[in-house]
């Protein structure tokens, strides 16, 4: 025993000289001590074994002095963060034995009960974001158009956006450490990214209607709370509207008030101003049937309705009073099974839209007249939307550079349109919003859009500036009114994120705006017929991609397969890739009928099923 403590000593003498000599060379030295503290951890944990804590040179003699308490510090110069009560609180949400999860495309997603953990350690996680960003970060609990049964939760950077891609690295090691490893995965985050942990930090929470929802958002606020940081927990709120919140509160109120409230009063002003600007003869009292997929957005919807007095009547549908959160509804069924959610009693040619769970999504859709049923899904929001900024920008004659972000998912004929006819530049990226939000920001105004219906439009700072002050000063009345009507259509559009409430405004603006019916916003273009199923596979990881997606380079042989049956139909393309948020690979084709647009995504399926080891039943035919 007393050997051990002498070594203790000599060992922490040692190190304290090092500290001293390396402190006057290294000019970073706060980024370094953090690196030392990691290191104390363990020497702390060492000496805590024992009972008899030596007498030790000054500046470690607190740190010992926490070991006899038995508390877990991290010491930086003069500072530290104290992982005592994330020790014990961790206890209280532990992690199920041999579970392994990973920060997929949209943060975490599994069934709720395996999720507790996981919320506590996003909490820890958000806190450590914020201090290093000196800003307040979002963490939103939502599985949005994944079944009620499942959960998630994604945290929100400092101007609203998708946390940056080395810290969902964080996440992963942080949400599969073992209890007893959590400090160190912690303490090496805060030596690797230079966190100040002296700084403050707060987080902003946000949870939707999951009957899970509430006991996990409690689990995030212990994770906060643990590392002795501030939160406030905004309950129950749209995906879109946490992301607004943050960013409002990063912005100094810039951006809006970071209120939910002052979210519905923004929009609100922003599309009554807008429609005020209708110079054409279409009817302002309109009306939209929304099916709200049982979730968070109806109710939203439902409370903004009050802040909304503009001749726009909403008429919501599926709104959790007795179904189940998207089952047979909202914007993901709408799409992915081209037809309307049973029960919705469309009038012919009336405007019907879905939202999904969390609401950052949606999808138009309409009934003909003659039995036929007309999806209009992201692609379609996107041509909508560019035709109108492009025109725009015509009025007010700036020459600003737009383009489209489209994912391997969106139709063929949205692109060639797009391309050829409108002559607007398009980029193909990875399935997932935050790339697709990352290359619009290369331009003055980017306009994404996921085909599911996922998306928005980004300005850069000197655009919107100079869009604002020609709103301003213009002295040519015509132009002044359009530089007016683009400020306004700015406000009206959530940059953070993809918006349901948001984009459905907007669309229904500009379809008042140019006196669009649904039917003449349909017939911009033709979708190429397409199809998009799903293959169970024992490990989807052996599908690795290239080229945004759209070609498989493993398992070998995959790709020529696919190949070979792309040649077989005219008009034809056809892709696979593993799902970011389900267990399972999918596949997409479109051809120039609907009869081969299936009968190509069959065919592609039994590849996939044959090739990457399929399980269960074998794909059949359609
Ligand atoms: C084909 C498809 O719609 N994929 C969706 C889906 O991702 P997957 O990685 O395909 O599971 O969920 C993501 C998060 O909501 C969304 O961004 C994405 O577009
Ligand atoms: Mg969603």
């Amino acid at each position: 025993m007393r050997k051990a403590r002498k070594q203790s000593e000599e060992m922490v003498l040692i190190c304290d000289f090092m500290v001293s000599l390396l402190s006057m060379m290294i000019p970073r030295f706060l980024v370094w001590s953090e690196g030392v503290g990691a290191e104390n951890i363990r020497i702390r944990d060492w000496l805590s074994c024992d009972p008899e804590i030596p007498t030790l040179p000054k500046n470690f003699y607190s740190l010992n002095k926490k070991a006899d308490n038995g508390q877990h510090t991290l010491y930086t110069d003069n500072l530290y963060m104290d992982f005592e009560s994330v020790k014990q609180l961790s206890l209280q949400h532990s992690k199920p034995a041999g579970l392994l999860l990973q920060y997929g495309t949209a943060g975490f997603r599994t069934k709720a009960e395996y999720l507790d953990h996981v919320m506590f350690r996003m909490g820890l996680l958000a806190v450590l974001r914020s201090k290093q960003q000196k800003s307040t970060i979002g963490v939103m609990v939502t599985a949005s158009h994944n079944p009620e049964e499942d959960n998630g939760v994604k945290l929100v950077d400092p101007m609203g956006e998708m946390l940056a891609p080395a810290w969902e690295e964080y996440a992963t090691s942080l949400a599969n450490a073992e209890e007893l490893e959590i400090s160190s995965v912690l303490a090496d985050i805060v030596q690797k990214e230079s966190v100040d942990v002296n700084q403050n930090a707060f987080v902003a929470i946000g949870r939707d209607t999951r009957h899970s929802s509430e006991k996990l958002a409690h689990a995030v606020v212990d994770g906060v709370t643990s590392l002795g940081a501030q939160y406030q927990d905004y309950g129950l709120v749209t995906t879109p509207q946490l992301h607004y919140i943050v960013c409002c509160r990063n912005t100094e109120g810039q951006y809006g008030t970071a209120t939910v409230e002052g979210y519905y009063k923004k929009l609100s002003k922003a599309f009554s101003d807008l429609i005020k600007q209708n110079a054409s003869s279409g009817d302002s009292h309109r009306s939209v049937r929304v099916d709200g997929a049982n979730g968070i957005g109806a109710m939203k919807l439902k409370e903004m309705e009050h802040y909304l007095q503009t001749g726009l009547f909403l008429h919501v549908l599926n709104d959790g009073a007795c179904g189940k959160l998207n089952h047979l509804c909202g914007a993901d069924y709408v799409k992915v099974q081209q037809k309307p959610p049973p029960g919705l009693d469309m009038k012919p040619m009336e405007r019907c839209c879905s939202f999904d769970g969390d609401a950052d999504r949606i999808v138009y859709f309409y009934n003909d007249g003659a039995g036929h049923f007309h999806l209009l899904d992201g692609d379609k929001i996107a041509t909508l939307i560019s035709t109108f900024l492009k025109e725009l920008l015509l009025k007010v004659d700036l020459n600003l550079k737009m383009a489209v972000v489209q994912t391997a998912y969106a139709n063929g004929s949205s692109t060639r349109y797009l391309e050829e006819t409108m002559k607007v530049p398009v980029y193909c990226t990875k399935t997932g919003v935050k790339h697709l939000h990352h290359k619009a920001q290369e331009f003055d105004i980017g306009v994404y859009f996921e085909a599911n219906g996922h998306g928005t439009v980004l300005f850069s700072k000197s655009a919107e500036e100079t869009i604002r002050q020609l709103a301003k000063h213009e002295t040519d009345a015509k132009k002044r009114e359009a530089a007016e009507m683009f400020e306004n259509t700015i406000n009206l559009i959530n940059q953070t994120v993809g918006d349901a409430i948001s984009d459905m405004l907007l669309i229904e603006a500009i379809l008042l705006l140019k006196n669009l019916t649904v039917q003449q916003w349909d017939a911009i273009y033709t979708d190429l017929p397409n199809r998009q199923l799903k293959v169970k596979v024992a490990d989807r990881r052996v599908i690795e991609t290239t080229d945004a997606e759209r070609r498989a380079v493993t398992p070998p042989g995959l790709q020529e397969k696919i190949d070979d049956l792309v040649k077989q139909y005219k008009l034809s393309r056809a892709f696979v890739r593993p799902s970011g948020t389900e267990d399972v690979v999918r596949v997409y084709a479109e051809a120039d009928t609907q009869e081969n647009a299936d009968a190509l995504a069959h065919a592609v399926s039994l590849a996939v099923y044959q090739v990457a080891g399929g399980v269960g039943e074998e794909p059949k035919p359609l």
